[in-house]
């Protein structure tokens, strides 16, 4: 059985679609992964073969004010996994994030790059990679820009605007890869497929600025009567800063699973197509 933790999430709810009967899923009614005796009752009574750890504090701003929950839910949290499922022979997935970078190289990172996050969250999150490394079966998979069914993401955030305004100013200097978590969801099965190890990169292929990515959503939705201005991420000036350049090379993944995420514009597409009915 695979176990998703934090499955009531907006990628927990794609892994379980994905992974159908063969997945159990928990969240935090069940089990808190910062407290290590409920990591522990829930893993050794479930006996799961591989656990997906889809729980984290993902709000960036936040983390940047809560800095110990931070650390707790995405560093310390991801240890308590880690021992546990190395004790009970399972595997640990872990996801994470392009903001363990610092955005400075400018072209897409690979997976050996050097880690240097610029905010409490990429740290707090840089803190969870290594401490899956307690197990040494894991897998780390690094994402980007996720928007899904069911969670809180910029796509529904700027179809929500859109509703209320006429006129919007979004970022034009921060570039990456808008990623449906449905299409991260096969990556993460393909690469358990093939039993994978080790670190990987999966995101929908291409890149755009936030600005860029607002204008297609909106393109897309038909929504013609709304006017996005572009800012800089200075005049935005909020509390968690960002890298500016963070796309993610994804060649590994297709290397050795033969899967490689389709086009962002293609993903989101189908992602308002579906929508409605979710
Ligand atoms: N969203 C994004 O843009 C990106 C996300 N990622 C990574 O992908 C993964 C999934 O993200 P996403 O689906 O957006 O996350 P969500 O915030 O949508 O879901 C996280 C889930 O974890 C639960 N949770 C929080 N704390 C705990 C805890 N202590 N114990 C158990 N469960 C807990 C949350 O519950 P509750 O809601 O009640 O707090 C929620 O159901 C994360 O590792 C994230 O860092 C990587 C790159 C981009
Ligand atoms: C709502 C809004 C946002 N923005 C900007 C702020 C920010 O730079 C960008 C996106 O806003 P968000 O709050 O969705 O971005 P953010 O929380 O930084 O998204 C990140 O989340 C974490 C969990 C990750 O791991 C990252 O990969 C990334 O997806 O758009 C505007 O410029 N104008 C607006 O009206």
């Amino acid at each position: 059985m695979i176990l998703v933790v934090g499955s009531k999430g907006m990628l927990g709810q794609e892994l379980m679609q994905v992974f159908g009967d063969a997945a159990r899923g928990v969240d935090l009614d069940d089990i808190d992964i910062t407290d290590l005796a409920s990591v522990q009752r829930v893993l050794l009574t479930l006996k799961p073969r591989i656990v997906i750890n889809a729980a984290a504090y993902t709000d960036v701003d936040g983390c940047q004010a809560e800095v110990e929950k931070a650390m707790q839910v995405n560093g310390e949290g991801v240890a308590y996994l880690a021992l546990t499922t190395k004790e009970i022979g399972a595997k640990l997935v872990q996801v994470s994030t392009d903001y363990i970078f610092d955005g400075k190289k400018g072209s897409p990172y690979v997976e050996d790059d050097l880690a240097s996050p610029l905010s409490i969250y990429g740290e707090s999150k840089l803190a969870g990679e290594m401490n899956a490394w307690f197990n040494p079966d894991h897998l780390i998979v690094r994402t980007q820009w996720l928007y899904g069914h069911g969670g809180k993401n910029f796509v529904e955030t700027m179809l929500k605007l859109a509703g209320e305004r006429s006129e919007l100013s979004v970022v034009d200097d921060q570039t990456g890869s808008p990623t449906w978590a449905y299409d991260l969801a096969l990556a993460i099965k393909a690469l358990l497929d093939k039993g994978c190890g080790g670190t990987y990169h999966a995101a929908n292929a291409g890149f755009v600025s936030w600005n860029g990515f607002a204008k297609e959503i909106f393109r897309l939705a038909g929504i013609a009567d709304i006017k996005v201005n572009p800012m800089s991420t200075a005049e935005l000036n909020r509390p968690a800063p960002r890298p500016l350049y963070s796309t993610l090379d994804c060649s590994k993944l297709a290397q050795d699973t033969g899967f490689a995420l389709q086009p962002w514009q293609q993903a989101l597409e189908r992602y308002l197509e579906l929508r409605p009915a979710r």
